[in-house]
């Protein structure tokens, strides 16, 4: 049965001369039926009446640095579940493969694998009844170093491209937006400045699009940097989930930012994680009031709207009637708010963490004006630099990650009970703490996308 197969290892050099791939290192699997390869940007088109695709592929290892344009014809679109367990509809090709002295043809899925070690996974389907796998083995087939491959490249070889890079945004002239585009472009990308009220969304089973005013497609992107403002947030989260549709990294996801958006949510989702924050409540009638109050622990007390910004919507309630009175009114209008204990020690002031990749980047303190309990820059606060403890640290970083967000803000107040979390912004302002500390906070952001897309200068 066996004598005409022969043998492979656990890795694998390859070759795809119909998508000029003349080397690619594969991860053989049996675990997995389908073989997949790396694709990013794929555009899919019509060739005499029929499903193409293009797409680039990085056929080197954790390597941005050889980018090809393949393309092929289309001849399914398959549900496929990958190792993490989500499942993704993909775009399947057929395609020679070269394997040692051998050749046939295998069924190849599309998909991003910058998150995996190898660009290209061979599994059982693509082997029957022409291989053996040795686990135990590698290259059986023959080994080739990096100077070998980069030299079969070396007529195909794209000349060093930086990333292409949209910023969602609405104001190209506010302080952040111009830092992040100026350390973009610092950094050798190609930075686009893109206003979310004139992206407009294709929704479509084989060619999802997001096109811009004028009819430019913007599905050529490598990443896209959403800075949504509040009001804003339910088309900029659509948008970049578009984005994220068409495997395009978004730096911060759009389940990450709308869940962030909700602040009775968050603060749910922060308690649930085991992390402090002031006691807080919420009620749906009026009746509820007074107990409310009690809840909280009395007057003072802070109550917020759960729709405000830049401090606008946090009222100090000093006594128990200014409390009712309040809240009452609020309730009337129909708004809803959180009635929450008043840290009466901080005495005006906050810290803001800037949280990239798991790691506090900068923090400031913020101190309010004058008679003022609002530490907002908005509402004159000023910002001062600060050594932040390990636990304060800790939970910046826990906070960031039970919200999921790559890059946010996060807001703690120091309590005579120790650091309690306030909030967490998933566009974070740059002005006040890259003046405060004299930190290149814009250029870390572009270089947490270089880090997730595998792209290193030259
Ligand atoms: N429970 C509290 N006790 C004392 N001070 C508070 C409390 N909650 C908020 N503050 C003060 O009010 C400021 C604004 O509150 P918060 O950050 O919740 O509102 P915001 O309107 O969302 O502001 P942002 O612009 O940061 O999103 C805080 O920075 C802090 O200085
Ligand atoms: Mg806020
Ligand atoms: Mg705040």
């Amino acid at each position: 049965m066996s004598d005409n197969k022969f043998i492979i290892g656990s890795e694998e050099w390859c070759a795809f001369p119909a998508l000029g791939v003349p080397a690619i290192k594969a991860r053989v699997d049996s675990g997995a039926r389908t073989s997949s390869i790396h694709a990013v940007n794929i555009r899919p088109f019509k060739r005499e009446g029929e499903p193409w695709v293009s797409f680039e592929l990085h056929p080197i290892q954790n390597s941005r640095k050889i980018i090809l344009r393949c393309e092929s014809k289309v001849i399914d679109r398959r549900n496929i579940k990958s190792s993490n367990g989500e499942s993704e509809k993909r775009y399947v090709i057929a395609s020679v493969i070269q394997l040692g002295g051998h050749a046939w043809e295998v069924e190849l899925t599309l998909t991003n694998r910058d998150s995996m070690g190898y660009r290209m996974l061979l599994g059982r389907e693509a082997m029957s009844n022409k291989t053996l796998v040795d686990p135990s083995e590698s290259f059986c087939l023959g080994e080739q170093n990096d100077v070998e491959v980069e030299q079969l490249y070396g007529v195909k070889t794209a000349k060093k491209s930086g990333l292409k890079i949209g910023l969602l945004a609405s104001n190209p002239d506010l302080y952040s937006n111009r830092r992040i585009i100026e350390a973009g472009e610092q950094r050798g990308h190609e930075m686009v400045f893109l206003n979310i009220k004139q992206c407009y969304l294709k929704l479509d089973a084989s060619e999802p699009e997001v096109h811009y005013r004028g009819g430019r497609i913007l599905n050529d992107l490598d990443a896209v940097i959403p800075r949504i403002r509040p009001s804003m947030t339910f088309y900029g989260c659509a948008l970049t989930r578009h984005f994220e549709s068409l495997n395009i990294m978004a730096l911060n996801t759009s389940d990450a930012i709308t869940r962030s958006r909700d602040k009775l949510f968050s603060l749910q989702l922060l308690q649930k994680n085991n992390l402090d924050i002031p006691t807080s409540g919420f009620a749906n009638s009026p009746v509820d009031t007074k107990d409310l109050i009690d809840m909280v622990g009395g007057a003072p007390l802070i109550v917020k709207l759960l729709e405000g910004t830049q401090g606008k919507g946090v009222v100090l309630a000093e006594t128990t009637k200014a409390a009712e009175s309040v809240i009452n009114a609020f309730k009337s209008l129909h708004v809803n708010l959180l009635v929450q204990e008043f840290i009466k020690e901080a005495q005006g002031k906050d810290l803001r963490c800037f949280v990239i990749d798991g790691k506090v980047v900068a923090s400031i303190e913020r101190t309010a004006a004058p008679g003022e309990f609002r530490a907002n820059i908005h509402q004159g606060g000023s910002a001062s630099i600060v050594s932040v403890s390990a636990a304060e640290k800790q939970l910046a970083l826990k906070a960031a990650k039970t919200m999921g967000l790559r890059v946010a803000g996060v807001d703690i107040i120091r309590s005579s009970r120790g650091p309690l979390l306030l909030e967490i912004n998933s566009s974070p302002g740059l002005e006040g703490i890259e003046s405060a500390t004299g930190i290149d906070i814009a250029g870390a952001m572009i270089e947490s996308i270089e880090k997730k897309l595998g792209w290193k200068a030259e």
